[in-house]
């Protein structure tokens, strides 16, 4: 495929139009009496129209059919997609699960009937809330196209690279990258060999960057290096199914044409990728070991100041410099939940503790910390400046609300590792005792 083109900035007012069609956007107004090309035009809206102007995001799309003409939906049966926080008992425990299992069937697994629920918390008809999926395909989607009503889905491609066609236009999305298919855009997931990722959604809010405070005006995730996709349509007719996440469920219709049927869009809510190789990493040149809040990459904030629903954070490649400190993660209770995954290499708290596709769950209020082996090395080694991290990428949904599990995350998938506790077994007492008189 050749490369594709992409838009760059984040909430960035942006307009694309097909190049086949010139001048498809029409000029000074949204709703002209007839469109161009004898298009339809149709706002998406993705906030209140009365939303204050910074938080304000909808987008115009001039399309060949307006999405409206589909039959009625149908429920989705037999998907692991679900918000029903009460289908196990609390567990205050430390959680590890192996690596999630790529298909393991003959039967084609796509995207969409891919996805599993592993924890969340909140109901997306309140608008609060998180969920916290993996998925695993072995197919692309073919006639089919996924939109979610409940909220946002940041998605972390573990492996195999995904070819998103959206609305907007195409992007292709590989491991080590990011991207954000906010609420209501329909795509389609295409796939060249079996792939796995993580998926973190939240409910009726929208991912923003991060403050900067006094880092200033630049580092961490930089807006331009957020990409877009350019307006590319489809006029395909023919049966098409669209699968709708509505309240926590699956629903799909049909309809007789493609709806990736969009010549021409405007407006700032736009679905994005980022590479997380380009994230500036500012840490620590002193002493002291930082709280990984300095690597977040997005956030999606709750109504309580500096508070996360859900903070997407990263554990990139970096030097370690810092003087007379213990350099790894400390140990850590915390008034947030932590869901970690691995992308690729290790972990540098739980080297072999967490394997790329795996995941770990550290509760609110649950102790964790490095294993022996981490805080042994930790304390004795040389404090050289050191690259750490070389070739790995963990990353972090950590979130102010309490996760439940659901079925699948504890049960179905069979994951859940029993001995992880004993990691921590087993650090020793090293107290050298009161002075003696
Ligand atoms: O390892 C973890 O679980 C996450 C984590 C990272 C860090 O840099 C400091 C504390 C912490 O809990
Ligand atoms: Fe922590």
């Amino acid at each position: 495929m050749s490369k594709l083109k992409y838009l760059s900035g984040f909430g960035s007012e942006f307009s694309s139009e097909d190049p086949r069609c010139p001048n498809s956007l029409p000029e000074g107004q949204n709703s002209p009496q007839k469109c161009p090309y004898g298009l339809y035009a149709e706002q998406l809206s993705g906030s209140a129209f009365t939303a204050p102007r910074a938080e304000n995001v909808r987008t115009w799309l001039y399309r060949i059919r307006p999405s409206v003409g589909h039959r009625p939906f149908k429920r989705l049966e037999n998907v692991n997609v679900t918000h029903d926080w009460s289908e196990t008992e609390p567990d205050p425990n430390q959680l590890h699960w192996n690596p999630f299992d790529l298909p393991k069937t003959q039967v084609g697994i796509d995207f969409v009937r891919g996805i599993n629920t592993i924890c969340g918390a909140g109901d997306p008809r309140c608008k609060h809330g998180l969920a916290i999926h993996v998925y695993s395909c072995n197919v692309s989607m073919e006639n089919r196209a996924f939109y979610n009503s409940d909220g946002d889905f940041l998605i972390v491609p573990q492996s195999g690279d995904l070819e998103i066609t959206t609305e907007f236009g195409k992007m292709v999305v590989k491991s080590n990258e990011i991207c954000v298919l906010q609420q209501g855009m329909r795509f389609r997931v295409a796939i060249s060999q079996p792939s796995r990722g993580y998926i973190l959604e939240v409910f009726g809010r929208h991912f923003a960057l991060p403050d900067l405070g006094p880092i200033g005006a630049n580092g961490l995730a930089n807006p331009r290096d957020f990409l877009t996709p350019v307006a590319k349509y489809e006029d395909l007719e023919g049966n098409y199914e669209i699968v709708a996440k509505y309240q926590g469920k699956l629903f799909v219709c049909e309809q007789d044409h493609s709806p990736f049927d969009v010549v021409a869009w405007h407006g700032n809510y736009v679905p994005y990728k980022y590479d997380l190789e380009k994230f500036m990493v500012i840490n620590s040149v002193s002493f002291d070991h930082c709280d990984p809040s300095i690597f977040t990459v997005l956030t999606c904030q709750s109504e309580t100041r500096g508070t996360a629903i859900a903070d997407f954070v990263i554990f990139p490649p970096r030097w370690s410099v810092q003087e007379h400190t213990f350099r790894p993660p400390y140990y850590h209770r915390n008034c947030m939940s932590e869901f970690m995954g691995l992308i690729r290499g290790e972990y540098e708290a739980k080297r072999g503790g967490l394997a790329p596709g795996g995941a770990t769950l550290h509760s609110i209020m649950t102790a964790h910390g490095p294993d022996k082996e981490c805080f042994g090395a930790g304390s004795e080694g040389r404090l050289e400046p050191q690259r750490v991290a070389e070739g790995t990428q963990a990353f972090m949904f950590e979130s102010c609300l309490g996760l439940a599990l659901t079925k699948w995350g504890a049960e179905t998938c069979q994951k859940l590792n029993p001995d992880y506790y004993k990691c921590w077994q087993g650090l020793k007492k090293n107290f050298t005792g009161p002075v003696k008189l």
